[in-house]
């Protein structure tokens, strides 16, 4: 069946029909990934967004329910240039193709996404809408048309047996990378979401506070910024991606649009203190102004090598830190799981503090 992507600027492509059949409308972005697909397909970071992949071949070797980063697929499209045929793994439970069916998700295949690209990159992000039938009715009216989706946030709790440390996750459409990772440092995590109260996370007697990445524009959540300052001052507190930008938002920093974003898995990213860069996995589309963290309590701790936009973030007097990109990979190099032993450094080193003031 054929399928159609077509850009707010009136670029159309034509290509071929695979996953669900079904129509999609949403900003359309670039992930440079050669690998990671079923990641970024069900991370809610991604909701409503047509996800080109820039590598040509995807789908190669299928779909692993266990690489799974949420319950359901965030994104609104795939675009690629082939699907993989004969995709081929030993823990393959199925492939691309019925795995979108299963999360109907349309995708489309056999466009030039290199010619895509190249235009994003130019034009800035782009709207689209991807359809099996050429469009009738003008783009906005076809594009209103179009629902759009929501991430779940539900309650829930996650244990291990060997727990140290208890984490409230304040969820806006966490990863389930970033609670394994938690996880493996020995935390316990109730993930509760951004709408739940100060007095209800208080019931909770978390020993630090985590922000989790999530969908959309960070100015769009002005109601969570007063919880987040109350949290701040209270508990150890640590942000990922939507939660860093939530963050500087709370302390008084601004955030602002990227022209493209940085989606991919080897984004360098250099820490200031120690001079060292590392590999980072990325995935956003919005970023901290450096030049708005002057009047704040905050301050800069890393720093993108390609477009040096801030990456990571500390508070001048509180044990608060935050970093643009996702230390928990998934996926992506694992270059900076350090982040999540710094968070458990200054809760242990809180809870120590406590301890011997009372
Ligand atoms: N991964 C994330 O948390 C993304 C944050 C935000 N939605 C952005 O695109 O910048």
């Amino acid at each position: 069946m054929k399928s159609y992507l077509v850009l707010e600027d009136g670029l159309t492509f034509a290509g071929d029909a695979f996953g669900a059949h079904i129509a999609a409308a949403g900003e359309v972005v670039f992930n440079t990934g050669m690998t990671g697909y079923q990641e970024a397909i069900t991370d809610p970071s991604y909701t409503n967004q047509l996800i080109t992949f820039t590598y040509p071949l995807i789908g190669n070797y299928g779909i692993d329910a266990a690489h799974n980063q949420a319950k359901a697929a965030g994104c609104a499209a795939i675009i690629v240039r082939q699907l993989a045929d004969l995709p081929n793994h030993y823990a393959q439970q199925m492939n691309l193709d019925e795995f979108l069916q299963q999360q109907n998700v349309p995708g489309i295949q056999g466009i030039d996404t290199r010619q895509l690209t190249k235009h994003i990159r130019q034009q800035g992000t782009l709207k689209a809408i991807l359809t099996t039938q050429p469009l009738t009715v003008p783009f906005m009216a076809a594009y209103a048309a179009i629902k759009q989706k929501k991430a779940p946030l539900e309650r829930a709790t996650f244990t291990t047996p060997q727990a140290q440390q208890h984490v409230v996750l304040i969820d806006f459409g966490t990863k389930q990378a970033i609670i394994d990772q938690l996880l493996a440092q020995h935390c316990n995590v109730d993930v509760v979401p951004y709408t739940t109260s100060l007095s209800a996370i208080d019931a909770l007697q978390p020993d630090g506070i985590f922000l989790s990445n999530g969908p959309d524009d960070p100015a769009d959540y002005q109601a969570a910024l007063p919880l987040i300052q109350a949290l701040q001052t209270k508990y150890p507190l640590a942000g990922i991606c939507l939660g860093h930008q939530l963050l500087a938002l709370a302390n008084g920093a601004k955030t602002y649009k990227l022209q493209y974003g940085h989606r991919g898995l080897n984004h360098p990213v250099k820490n200031i203190a120690t001079g060292k860069t590392i590999l980072t996995s990325q995935n956003h589309g919005y970023a901290v102004a450096a030049d708005s963290l002057a009047d704040t309590p905050l301050q800069m701790t890393a720093y993108e090598l390609n477009d040096h936009s801030v990456e990571g973030l500390r508070h001048e007097s509180l044990p608060v830190i935050s970093v643009q990109y996702h230390p928990e990979a998934n996926p992506g190099p694992t270059d900076a799981l350090g982040f999540f032993t710094e968070f458990c450094t200054l809760m242990n080193t809180n809870k120590t503090k406590k301890s011997s003031v009372a």
